[in-house]
């Protein structure tokens, strides 16, 4: 947990995290995407000790604006890590993450505030960029499972996972002729209560079911996206949600059976993720192949969902200032 390189401290930072979708079908707990939709974090020590936030965007009026603020909570853990008290801070959220609907809004806000926390402590990693695994470890922590840290932290594709006494994750890169399309509805659902759902135990049949589709899930985003039907297919937790978010399962199905495409539940829910691809080449929103597929998800969800097509972001958590 050394950092690899010790910077000298600035007074201010600004941090963007993307947005991710965990679990993608099998995976659960362990696989995860980032996307192209970040929340910006703007933070400024303040020498009278004092805190002021400011929230715009998602989440404005609702979350805290004291030191129970995720951000703030995770940059205290940060500090404490290393045996120091959080300075006064200034912090401007710019949320563009919706809250509560599967797509890794706490876990932007957590590494978004153990990036900008190590910044501000002088941590950078190789190239002067962010202290990724030092930020890992801490935001996995805190969240308790990783499976939207580490896309967030990385980017890409992870298979995130424990190891020992840490966190680890294999980044690996998506296939080209992947566009995730997101379908996000207006109502939430807390990944607590989504978690809450979950039977203690599985059967072994289940468990086994689970693996296979898991470690194909990898070979269909990675290298052959034409298994992504079949490697979207999950036994350990969409089923016992569906009471939580009927909606949000009855749209899965119906994109299955109708138009043959890959949807499951992103993250905890409700949010819809559509494995969109095209046969050769790389997926973009005008390839003819990709405007048909939205316009079948368009078409079987209606007007509560709001379909987003949002490309992978290859790079996760950034720190332009003061690491550009
Ligand atoms: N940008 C943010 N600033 C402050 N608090 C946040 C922020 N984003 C999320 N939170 C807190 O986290 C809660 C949402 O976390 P939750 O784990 O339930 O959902 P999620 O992270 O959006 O979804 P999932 O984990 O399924 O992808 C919000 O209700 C809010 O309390
Ligand atoms: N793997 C997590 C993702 C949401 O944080 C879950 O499904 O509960």
């Amino acid at each position: 947990m050394e950092p690899t390189v010790t910077s000298p401290r600035p007074d201010r930072v600004s941090v963007r995290a993307p947005a991710t979708s965990a679990n993608l079908g099998p995976g659960f707990d362990a696989l995860g995407l980032a996307v192209q939709l970040y929340n910006e974090f703007d933070v400024a020590v303040r020498a009278d000790g004092e805190l002021r936030i400011r929230v715009e965007g998602q989440g404005s009026g609702e979350v805290p604006l004291d030191r129970r603020h995720l951000v703030v909570r995770a940059m205290r853990e940060a500090f404490e890590r290393v045996g120091e008290g959080l300075p006064g801070l200034d912090l401007r959220c710019v949320n563009r993450i919706p809250h509560a609907r599967g797509l890794g809004s706490s876990s932007s806000a957590i590494v978004g505030g153990v990036a900008a926390a190590a910044a501000l402590l002088g941590r950078t990693g190789p190239g002067g960029g962010p202290d990724r695994d030092w930020i890992y470890q801490i935001a996995a922590d805190i969240e308790g499972h990783p499976d939207n840290v580490a896309p967030c932290v990385h980017g890409g594709y992870t298979v995130a996972y424990r190891d020992g006494d840490s966190w680890a994750a294999a980044r690996l890169t998506p296939h080209a002729r992947i566009l995730p399309v997101l379908c996000v509805p207006g109502w939430k659902l807390s990944t607590e209560r989504a978690r809450g759902l979950l039977p203690e135990t599985v059967s072994h049949a289940d468990a086994a079911f689970n693996a296979g589709r898991a470690a194909l899930m990898t070979a269909a985003v990675c290298g052959q996206p034409e298994s992504l039907y079949a490697a979207t297919e999950d036994r350990l937790h969409e089923a016992y949600r569906a009471p939580a978010m009927p909606r949000t399962l009855e749209l899965i199905g119906d994109l299955r059976q109708h138009g043959e495409l890959p949807a499951v539940v992103s993250g905890a829910g409700p949010t819809v993720l559509v494995l969109c691809s095209v046969s050769e080449g790389s997926a973009r929103e005008d390839s003819p192949e990709i405007v048909r597929q939205i316009d079948l998800i368009r078409q079987r969800a209606g007007n509560d969902w709001d379909i987003r097509p949002l490309h992978i972001e290859p790079a996760g958590v950034r720190t332009p200032s003061p690491h550009p």
